[in-house]
């Protein structure tokens, strides 16, 4: 303990002095002895403190690497962020009542992905519900300095600018620990006093200066920073100001990066806050070692006054963002007003990484009911430092820094009012707070080095690290509920209807492509039927009337257009036949889709049947050879004969098959042998009218038998006789015969010329397979339409199917990436909860 009356610590005089053992010289062996030990033990501690060192440097490393993960990965897969709904005023202190609110209440609120994750708050709050952490440094609550106007806005931003947000606070707390490091390979430490405007801490300043260095004044005045320096040390023993103008890097080598100012300048200086960023003020505090804190003997201690947190916003931001370069904050705050927003606010950022905060309570003298000032004080800190308020003793100090260069001969003005001078002289002995003060501050910055250096490092880290836990515990459980509720949703929902919409499909176009094979044989066998029966009924009877022989090659052009007209009708009917029926067929092709699709069928095409065979039908007429022959008008034969003598058509028939069976080579064949063979022969029931056929034919065959033996009767004289006669009687008869014959020989023969054509042609089947192609081609037009309609939904369904198993394999990702996250933040946490600095007391 720093006892100010005996100028050093007394009972623990463990502190070096530039390198050696301090301020008591025993001069005994047994003196010699401890002094041994003394030197040992800070090697020691040295040591350990260099370990601690190298440890929060390593882990600041590794911490700085996951926080460059969790960037990529919030480049690649959005983070998700609890944002906070809660009023921020209530969450200063990031209270385990913000963080479960934060944790249970908003989780499911304020992110639409994390509504839709349908996250069970319950469910986050069952796991360590003593041990909930809280988000102390990744808060994204977005307000700046003590501006209360300012509104929480996180809660209402989408997935997508959180993910922003959070990507900035990552980066921007790379650059913190980037600092930090710094900090902890530093080799001084930087005490930044701030407070309330006119708290009084450039009188504290002066204070502990022992000088009337800055400038008090019961007006606001200090806006410029204003960082203290021993000016023997760093500026070869030249008291000056180097005042930085704003942008400018200071380099103490080079004059141009600053302007030289006098001490005396500071009065006007510390105004001059839109041309100055920083006043490094270098001063010579020649008191002992034991007695000043600037030159201490033992490391290099920055002072700086910082201006009143609520003097503008500026200024304000400009306090806050100061917390990454500072060790150790002396907060000051005027014993008349207590602490004020912006107050609570900078200490609550602070406890970021300061487990400890100076608070001063500053002109304590003007107040009455002293007690009660303290209790309300102390009430406070518990709330806004509870480690600070636990060891309140060191850390919570009510002074009149006023009173400290009031009560000192000659007010404290110079230099050399220092060391060889009375230095008890210069402090007010009627002020033992200041001096309990000054020691726990020296005992702390020099003493708990480890603490008042490393252990904001380490807090910081450790509160990082924490934060950085409560969000991958949060995404971790919020990937695998997105997994398992994906999952879900695509065995159940999206994965059965593909395959139903996939099955169907296949069904379907099974079903149109039977249906248009049926339709179109149908529509050939139809056609084809049609035309060859409408063939067939051709040349049994005359198509127009007979007009005489006058008229007999209109009754031929006729006869021939007739016959070829009636084939194209019946073209013409069996297209006909095919347009209804496919106008049929399309319908329950279009029903296919919409029974199967519903709603999701489009029909956006009218099928129009009359479309249907527009084109010319054939060429025929120009592939017949319509060129009417002599020839054509003659067809003798027997039936036509038979017919002409008037003998009924079914007569002739049979009477022909009769001929057939017994015409002369049949029957030269077939003569029996005997009466027995011939009895055989003779159908055993003969009907009637075969028996009368026989018999005629019998009378007809024995008329030319007679005939012929006849013939052998008649002598050659005879012959010439009468062969002219008979001939002359049977070409008249054929003639007349034939003339006779006409109107049926034409049709006859003209029927079987077209048809030798028509078969030649294969016009049947040409027609027939026209008429069923061009039905295919319409029944393609409705079954595209049905097919392409299931390949829309299909289509539909598998992008609903890809992008969910692409969400799964993303939730999959991101979920094995937090489980992994978490397993490396938690082995850091372990290591650096196992650097330990309580134990280490040491110096460099
Ligand atoms: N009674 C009393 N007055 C004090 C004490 N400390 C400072 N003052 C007075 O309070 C006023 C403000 O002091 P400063 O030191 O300028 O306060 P500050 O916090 O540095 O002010 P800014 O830099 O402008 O924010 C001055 O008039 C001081 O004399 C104290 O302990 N007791």
């Amino acid at each position: 303990m720093y006892v100010p009356e005996e100028g050093g610590f007394a009972g623990d005089a463990n502190t070096l002095v530039d390198g050696k053992e301090g301020f008591r010289n025993g001069s005994s062996s047994k003196g010699l002895l401890n002094s041994k030990n003394q030197g040992l033990k800070v090697s020691l501690q040295q040591l350990n403190y260099n370990q601690s060192k190298l440890a929060l440097d390593r882990s600041i490393n590794q911490t700085v690497e996951l926080l460059y993960e969790l960037v990529t990965e919030n480049s690649v897969r959005p983070i998700f962020y609890p944002a906070s709904a809660e009023d921020s005023n209530n969450v200063l202190l990031n209270s385990r009542k913000a963080h479960l609110a934060l944790v249970r209440q908003n989780i499911s609120i304020n992110s639409k992905s994390l509504s839709k994750a349908k996250i069970d708050p319950e469910a986050l709050k069952e796991d360590d519900d003593e041990d909930v952490p809280e988000f102390k440094i990744l808060k994204l609550n977005l307000k700046v300095g003590n501006n209360s106007q300012n509104t929480d806005i996180v809660s209402s931003l989408d997935k997508q600018s959180i993910a922003r947000l959070l990507e900035q606070r990552l980066n921007q707390q790379v650059k913190y620990l980037l600092n930090l490091k710094d900090r902890v390979d530093d080799t001084s430490s930087k005490v930044f006093v701030t407070g309330d405007l006119n708290a009084g801490k450039s009188t504290f300043c002066n204070a502990l200066l022992r000088r009337k260095i800055l400038p008090e004044d019961q007006q606001p005045c200090t806006s410029v920073f204003c960082e203290i320096i021993d000016a023997k040390k760093e500026n070869a023993s030249i008291e000056e100001v180097h005042a930085i103008r704003i942008g400018q890097e200071y380099n103490i080598r080079d004059e141009t990066t600053y302007e030289i100012h006098p001490l005396k300048n500071l009065e006007d200086l510390v105004y001059e806050c839109d041309t100055y960023s920083l006043l490094k003020v270098y001063v010579l505090d020649n008191r002992t070692f034991q007695e000043s804190l600037l030159r201490n003997g033992v490391i290099d201690i920055k002072l700086i006054d910082a201006p009143g947190l609520n003097m503008d916003l500026y200024q304000t931001t400009q306090v806050f963002s100061r917390q990454e370069e500072i060790d150790l904050v002396v907060f000051v705050v005027n014993a008349e007003n207590h602490f004020t927003l912006s107050a609570r606010e900078f200490i609550a950022a602070a406890a970021a990484e300061k487990r400890y905060v100076f608070i001063v309570v500053n002109r304590f003298d003007n107040i009455r009911d002293k007690n009660k000032c303290i209790n309300k004080i102390m009430e406070q800190v518990k709330d806004l430092s509870p480690d600070s308020h636990k060891d309140a003793k060191e850390f919570v100090h009510f002074v009149s820094s006023a009173d400290v260069l009031d009560g000192s001969p000659g007010g404290g003005d110079g230099p050399d009012d220092g060391p060889d001078d009375n230095s008890d002289n210069n402090r007010n002995p009627r002020d033992p707070n200041f001096d309990q003060l000054e020691a726990s501050l020296r005992k702390f910055v020099l003493e708990k080095r480890a603490i008042s250096k490393l252990l904001p490092a380490k807090s910081y880290i450790i509160n990082l690290l924490n934060d950085l836990k409560v969000l991958s515990t949060v995404n971790e459980k919020i990937y695998a509920q997105e997994k398992q509720d994906k999952l879900d949703e695509l065995k159940g929902k999206v994965a059965p209807k593909y395959d139903e919409i996939m099955y169907k499909s296949a069904a379907i176009s099974d079903s149109i492509t039977k249906l248009v094979e049926r339709t179109c044989s149908e529509v050939y066998d139809l056609a084809k039927n049609d035309i060859l029966t409408t063939l067939s009924n051709f040349g049994d009877h005359q198509v127009v009337r007979y007009q005489g022989l006058q008229n007999l090659y209109e009754y031929a052009k006729q006869t021939q257009k007739v016959m070829i007209d009636t084939i194209l009708s019946s073209v013409q009917n069996s297209e006909s036949s095919a347009k209804t029926l496919t106008s049929q067929r399309v319908d329950e092709i279009i029903k296919f889709g919409q029974n199967t699709l519903g709603e999701e069928f489009l029909n956006d095409k009218v099928f129009n049947s009359d479309l249907m065979f527009t084109r010319r039908r054939d060429t025929i007429k120009k592939k017949l050879d319509d060129l009417i022959d002599f020839t054509d008008f003659f067809d003798p034969s027997f039936d036509s004969m038979m017919l002409w003598l008037g003998i009924p058509k079914d007569y002739i028939s049979g009477t022909r098959q009769q001929l057939n069976y017994y015409n002369p080579a049949t029957l030269l064949t077939s003569i029996p042998k005997n009466t027995m063979a011939l009895k055989e022969q003779i159908p055993t029931q003969l009907t009637l009218h075969t028996l009368y056929s026989s018999t005629k034919l019998l009378t007809t065959g024995a008329l030319i038998r007679k005939l012929y033996s006849l013939s052998h009767l008649l002598k050659p004289q005879v012959l010439k006789q009468i062969i002219g006669p008979i001939l002359l009687g049977v070409g008249g008869f054929t003639v007349y015969y034939l003339i006779n014959d006409i109107p049926n020989a034409f049709p006859r023969k003209q029927a079987r010329k077209i048809k030798s054509q028509i078969y030649e042609m294969d016009y049947a089947h040409v027609n027939a397979d026209r008429i069923s192609k061009e039905c295919r081609q319409v029944l393609n037009y409705p079954s595209r339409q049905v097919m392409n309609n299931f390949q829309t939904s299909i289509d539909k369904r598998n992008v609903e199917k890809e992008r969910l198993e692409k969400e799964i394999k993303d939730a999959e990702i991101s979920h094995n990436y937090f489980l992994g996250l978490l397993d490396k933040i938690n082995n850091q946490r372990e290591f650096v909860n196992e650097i330990d600095l309580e134990n280490v007391n040491t110096v460099d």
